[in-house]
């Protein structure tokens, strides 16, 4: 890999540095023997397909092969019974009925070959849609440590560069597999019938193919991997330069990414030269050897003629059956590697399929019952990463009802409790208990689906204003779409937009502001109507109108029911219930903002520099 050995230059250091930025550690070329379980898993996905058509795909199959084989034996026959034979006498209605039944052959063969073509296909495509759909499932129900330690860029060229490569496996390799197995059993069969002397001095070029073959395209496949690596490279920070194009262009780094981008473009290019210079120099060995196979059949076919042993349309049949013997030969050693190229994918796919989410219901977990909403933290300790204390020793005792605003610096641990209370993580120690039951003894649904939470960076997702709104509660009427935004003042600005609810909205919502996006998710939430409400409020500053309306859905929103507040506003904070003082993973002061004011403490001090910079 280029980026293992070391840098000659300044511009290659810069180079491998950036490339370095892209590689992530299940992104290396595998080079593995073949696995034989990896295998059989990947199969097991045609079984259900297989049983109905594979015994249709045989049968064309066969007949496919047998029609094929046969037209060099008719040759045969038209040579020696009807152009030359034995007797001098020709037979031209002899060699129209063999013409006759050559084509015949060749249409059933053509036929044969298009349902052999069109059933496997059927296969390989639902393989592929089951394969697709199981992963992305899977992908849905990881935790967040998952994410944690993969940027979306690799996640998603698994997805989609991973199944493609498996594609051709399935569609164009299986079906080529089968056939020239076949075929090769049968010339192979028929070269020993015809003649076995010469059938075994042609096939003793047959290992030396093999050796080539197999050695030479595991080169071959190495270097196409590296290109597939490369171009994965490039897919992820495509995908990272797209996600980050307002912040490139905003501190107009356009040209600094472009040199990025150039890097990693030229590294694909060049690998791929490499790779094909090898590719093109494989083909002309393959003939070389094929070539030798040819020169023996003809020596040794010409010598046996004329020992009587062999007759002319023989030697041209057997010619045939030779020329046909090459070309499954050499798509089978194709056929390996491709083989291990698709077992070095469905590892990679696999993989993620058997990532167990961390986050998951225990055995024998039952759903929780109606959240009054009672909520204590005793001694939570959680740690992202171990050693790394986010919370150390977090105590908390909530009523129904309450509402609690966490304040604290910046990295204080506001958003880590918030994610223990949606079960998103589970404490390294102490527990989480809600209506006196500890959130790891019930089901993950049933508790994330009476906890509401909406974000700082609201997403929206591409769909209509409804469709964003109603994502809330999906069996939720038009009329309680409308009354949830009426509730929280979406409602005027919704009906200004072009086709009022019906506006179509890209994913990300870019055609909203912050403030109506903000709203379009408290519209979502009390939709939901949950019974614990978590929110993590937004911190970009918005005009005094705006701010207003935010304030007043706010109280809304959070009528009867239990909620957290992630608060960056003095006036949510004023209005809590209880005020939370994080600092460094500890609870450092609690009280309402009065008596926090009066210990003149470290909240004290967050008020006082707020104000400062208002
Ligand atoms: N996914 C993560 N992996 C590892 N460490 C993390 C992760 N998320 C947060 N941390 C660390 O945990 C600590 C607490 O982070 P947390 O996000 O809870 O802080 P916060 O108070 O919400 O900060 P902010 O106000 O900036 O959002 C920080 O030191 C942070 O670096």
């Amino acid at each position: 890999m280029a980026t293992e050995r070391k840098p000659k230059s300044s511009k290659e250091s810069v180079r491998g540095k950036i490339e370095e930025r892209f590689v992530y550690q299940d992104d290396e070329v595998i080079d593995k023997a073949f696995d034989w379980r990896q295998f059989r898993r990947l199969f097991a996905y045609m079984i259900p397909y297989a049983k109905q058509m594979l015994p249709l795909i045989i049968l064309m199959t066969v007949l496919g092969t047998v029609t094929k084989l046969a037209v060099p034996y008719l040759t045969s026959l038209a040579i020696d019974r009807a152009i030359v034979p034995e007797n001098g006498q020709t037979s031209l209605t002899l060699l129209y009925g063999i013409t006759a039944a050559v084509l015949v052959l060749y249409l059933i063969q053509w036929a044969s070959g298009v349902y052999r073509i069109k059933y496997t296909n059927i296969i390989g495509q639902k393989v592929i849609y089951d394969l697709r759909a199981d992963l992305f499932k899977h992908i849905q129900k990881l935790s967040f440590n998952f994410f944690d330690k993969r940027p979306a860029g690799s996640v998603l060229v698994r997805v989609t560069n991973d199944v493609n490569s498996l594609q051709e496996l399935f569609t164009n390799g299986v079906v080529n597999l089968m056939i020239d197995c076949v075929q090769l059993a049968g010339i192979v069969v028929i070269l020993l019938l015809i003649n076995w002397k010469l059938g075994l001095a042609v096939m003793i070029t047959v290992p030396i193919m093999f050796l080539i073959s197999t050695k030479l395209r595991q080169k071959i496949r190495i270097a196409w991997q590296e290109v597939r690596m490369k171009n994965s490279r490039i897919n992820s920070h495509l995908n990272e330069s797209i996600q980050g194009i307002r912040v490139t262009q905003a501190y107009t780094q356009e040209r600094e990414n472009m040199r990025y981008f150039d890097s990693m473009n030229l590294s694909s290019k060049k690998s791929w030269d490499k790779a094909s210079a090898m590719n093109q120099g494989f083909g002309p060995l393959i003939e070389i050897t094929g070539g030798i196979g040819t020169f023996v059949l003809f020596v040794l076919g010409v010598y046996l003629i004329q020992t009587g042993e062999l007759t002319i349309g023989l030697l041209v049949a057997f010619s045939n059956y030779v020329g046909n013997f090459w070309d499954p030969i050499n798509r089978l050693g194709q056929m390996y590697n491709q083989l291990l190229v698709a077992m070095a994918s469905s590892e990679r796919i696999f993989e993620f399929i058997d990532e167990e989410p961390n986050i998951a219901d225990k055995l024998g977990a039952k759903p929780i019952p109606a959240i009054t909403g009672g909520i204590r933290f005793n001694q939570v300790v959680f740690e992202y990463e171990k050693g790394r204390p986010a919370l150390k020793g977090i105590d908390l005792d909530v009523r129904p009802g309450q509402s609690i605003a966490l304040v604290g610096h910046t990295g204080s641990g506001k958003s880590t409790i918030i994610n223990l209370l949606s079960r998103f993580y589970d404490p390294s120690r102490g527990s989480v208990v809600i209506d006196g039951q500890d959130i790891r003894e019930v089901t993950v649904q049933s508790l994330r689906s009476q906890i509401g939470v909406v974000l700082q960076d609201t997403f929206i997702f591409s769909g209509t204003i409804r469709d964003n709104i109603r994502f809330g509660r999906l069996d939720a009427t038009d009329e309680e779409v409308e009354a949830a935004a009426r509730a929280v003042d979406a409602h005027d600005f919704i009906m200004k937009l072009p086709a009022a609810y019906n506006t179509e909205v890209e994913e990300r919502g870019n055609v909203l502001s912050m403030g109506q996006r903000q709203l379009l998710s408290f519209a979502r939430a009390l939709l939901a109507n949950p019974r614990i409400l978590i929110l993590d409020e937004a911190t970009a500053s918005i005009d005094t109108e705006t701010e207003l309306k935010i304030q007043e859905a706010l109280k809304v929103l959070l009528k009867g029911r239990t909620s957290f507040i992630v608060a960056h506003r003095l006036s949510t904070i004023r209005s809590a219930d209880k005020i939370i003082v994080l600092d460094h993973g500890e609870i450092k002061e609690t009280g309402t903002h009065r008596e926090l004011m009066e210990q003149k403490g470290i909240y004290y001090g967050l008020v006082e520099a707020q104000f400062r910079y208002l």
